[in-house]
């Protein structure tokens, strides 16, 4: 079925034909405008709404509707819900929220939330269309409830990376589901997903969870891989589980999905809530994951120790590299915060090392104004530039599928190194610091803790409500129940051209590493030209039967092992890759 709109309101009465539309609708457009068309992808973007520009004066938008729960109200306001167990088990009878004779919440005036209340995705909105966009469902406790306290039987798995807080939001939602609605089936799922299929469990408690808030780590242990849905789902229903709280980043939410459809498939009287963690706070939609204030704060000692050892010294130079895969918020609040930071390398803006504009003129520059200079770098930055410049080495993953990164810090340090020596008759004082597992192994600080419990009861009271197959979290510094499909659909990265990197750059004043581009193309012309070179010599040696060169890593002068050099490496491999 198709439709033509051509302005912001021909779309709105389209979105309220939605609930009564066939799976796939597409809508045509010949008069959108750019802008407008951009204002509609930043508005609808999700894998409920896909938009694509299909001629240059044509947009189209369609709806999912097999994922989509879409819900538009009187005032035009568009609602991507949440599942709910109603949507399988209609006939589900409900019952009042015990918390209104909860002596500690009675004092409050409006408890519980209206079914109609929601917070918009986007707070800055043109006046002329204020109302629209997507909004999601407020979080909170509801005056009816899906579950009687005694038949609640709930677990909790963390799975993936560390990060601080894991153990405030485990801690809280024990204490939430014991103290707020009386339920006293609580179980810890050991070591992630793969967890479920072993025999054992741990009974959770307030007491057994009292003080673990104060510990790093999670007391329930994570692990990355072994998901495994039918043996997940046929756990769960062995064990009688109708509440799941599952803590963990973008894989374990993926995971959390198929599992929530998997229940609503076998018609399951059970909910999936999960609770996004990362500490690289790369999860889309939410405002901050819990546990990064607590790492940029503890990135600070890192950087602080790296500052006074470089000036300390003649041509200090310190290097601290920081978690960031693909995302590098850590890297670029720690660097804002600090102050003492002369360059900040991001997996999101690339930058080169040689000539114009490049790193080694920039720390040049800098050495000789100041005498010092400390580097911040993202373990995802450069990932490009050092594949390039080591010749293309295997794409290693971890057990979960997430590609394993080269070492940026130690390239960094060592090309550094050999660099000033080589063309500035310049030693460097480089002190490399490497905290990464540091700033996520301690526990969260004062903020995130009561950020973990904000999170932990928003997921309780959904989930008693009903609701399901959501991910909790701030947007807009209100508590949402959000699609789970909707914060996995895409990745939060840093926008390089947005005004916090601009801050950053003005408080650097680093090079933007404009050439970036040209400085590429160079380096894949000079590779391709050594590589047809030695393809030539390496015939001349196995002609002349000469023994293989293994491909080694080389020591630098302290005797530590590092990254074979560039230009060494390539024939190396190549030689050993044909023998
Ligand atoms: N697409 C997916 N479908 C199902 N499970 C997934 C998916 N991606 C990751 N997982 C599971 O989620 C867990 C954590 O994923 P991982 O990527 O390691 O960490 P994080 O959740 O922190 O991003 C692992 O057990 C992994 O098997
Ligand atoms: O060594 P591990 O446990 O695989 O963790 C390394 C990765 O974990 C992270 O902290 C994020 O992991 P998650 O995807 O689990 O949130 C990254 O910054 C880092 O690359
Ligand atoms: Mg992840």
């Amino acid at each position: 079925m198709g439709y033509n709109v051509s302005n912001k309101y021909d779309l709105k009465i389209f979105l309220y034909t939605l609930r009564a539309s066939p799976p796939m609708i597409s809508i045509r457009s010949h008069k959108l405008e750019e802008s407008m068309f951009i204002s509609f992808h930043n508005h609808y973007l999700s894998e409920n709404f896909r938009i694509k520009k299909t001629k240059k004066t044509e947009v189209q938008m369609s709806v999912n509707a097999e994922t989509a729960k879409i819900l538009t109200g009187s005032g035009g306001a568009v609602l991507e819900d949440v599942p709910h167990l109603t949507d399988w088990l209609p006939d589900l009878p409900t019952y009042a929220n015990p918390l209104k004779h909860h002596p500690a919440y009675s004092a409050v005036r409006q408890y519980f939330v209206e079914n109609t209340d929601v917070v918009a995705k986007d707070v800055v909105v043109n006046l002329n269309t204020a109302g629209d966009g997507i909004h999601f469902r407020r979080a909170g406790p509801r005056d009816k409830i899906y579950f009687r306290s005694e038949e609640v039987k709930a677990c909790i798995v963390t799975c993936g990376g560390l990060c601080p807080g894991l153990n405030t939001v485990i801690r809280e939602i024990v204490c939430g589901l014991w103290t707020q609605y009386d339920v006293r089936e609580i179980y810890g799922i050991h070591g992630g997903y793969r967890g479920f299929y072993s025999q054992n469990t741990t009974d959770l408690s307030p007491k057994v969870v009292n003080d673990i808030h104060k510990r790093g780590g999670t007391i329930l242990g994570t692990s990355r891989g072994g998901h495994d849905t039918s043996k997940i789902v046929d756990s769960i229903e062995d064990r009688g589980i109708n509440q799941v709280y599952i803590i963990g980043g973008d894989g374990t939410q993926r995971g959390a999905n198929v599992i929530h459809e998997e229940c609503k498939r076998r018609g399951l009287k059970v909910v999936v809530a999960g609770i996004p963690k990362t500490i690289d706070n790369d999860i889309e939609i939410i405002d901050k994951s819990f546990g990064f204030d607590t790492a940029v704060e503890e990135a600070q000692r890192a950087i602080n120790a790296a500052h006074v050892e470089a000036e300390s010294t003649h041509n200090g130079v310190g290097l601290v590299k920081l978690m960031g895969r693909y995302s590098g918020y850590i890297a670029m609040h720690a660097t804002l915060a600090s102050r003492d930071v002369d360059l900040c390398l991001i997996p999101e803006a690339p930058f080169y090392t040689d000539g114009p504009g490049g790193l080694y003129e920039f720390a040049k520059k800098r050495l000789c104004e100041n005498g010092h200079m400390v580097i911040v770098v993202a373990e995802g930055a450069g990932q490009e530039l050092i594949a390039e410049s080591m010749g293309s080495l295997d794409k290693l993953r971890d057990a979960s599928g997430n590609r394993l990164l080269l070492d940026v810090g130690l390239w960094l340090r060592q090309n550094l190194k050999e660099h000033f020596v080589k063309e500035f008759k310049e030693p460097l004082n480089l002190k490399y610091i490497d905290p990464t597992y540091m700033i996520r192994a301690i526990p969260s600080n004062a903020s995130d803790n009561v950020y973990c419990t904000l999170l932990a009861h928003s997921a309780i009271h959904g989930a008693m409500a009903g609701y399901c197959g959501f991910t909790v979290g701030p947007v807009n510094n209100r508590h949402c129940y959000i699609p789970i499909s909707r914060v996995t659909a895409t990745q939060r990265q840093v926008n390089i051209a947005d005004r916090m990197w601009a801050r950053l750059l003005s408080s650097t004043n680093q090079p933007n590493f404009q050439r970036y581009k040209k400085f590429m193309q160079q380096l894949r012309n000079q590779n391709a030209l050594k590589k047809s070179s030695k393809i030539e010599s390496c015939v001349d040696v196995a002609n002349s039967h000469s023994a293989p060169i293994s491909l080694s890593s080389s020591t630098d002068g302290s005797g530590n092992g590092s990254l074979a050099r560039a230009n060494e490496t390539i024939p190396q491999m190549e030689t050993h890759g044909r023998q």
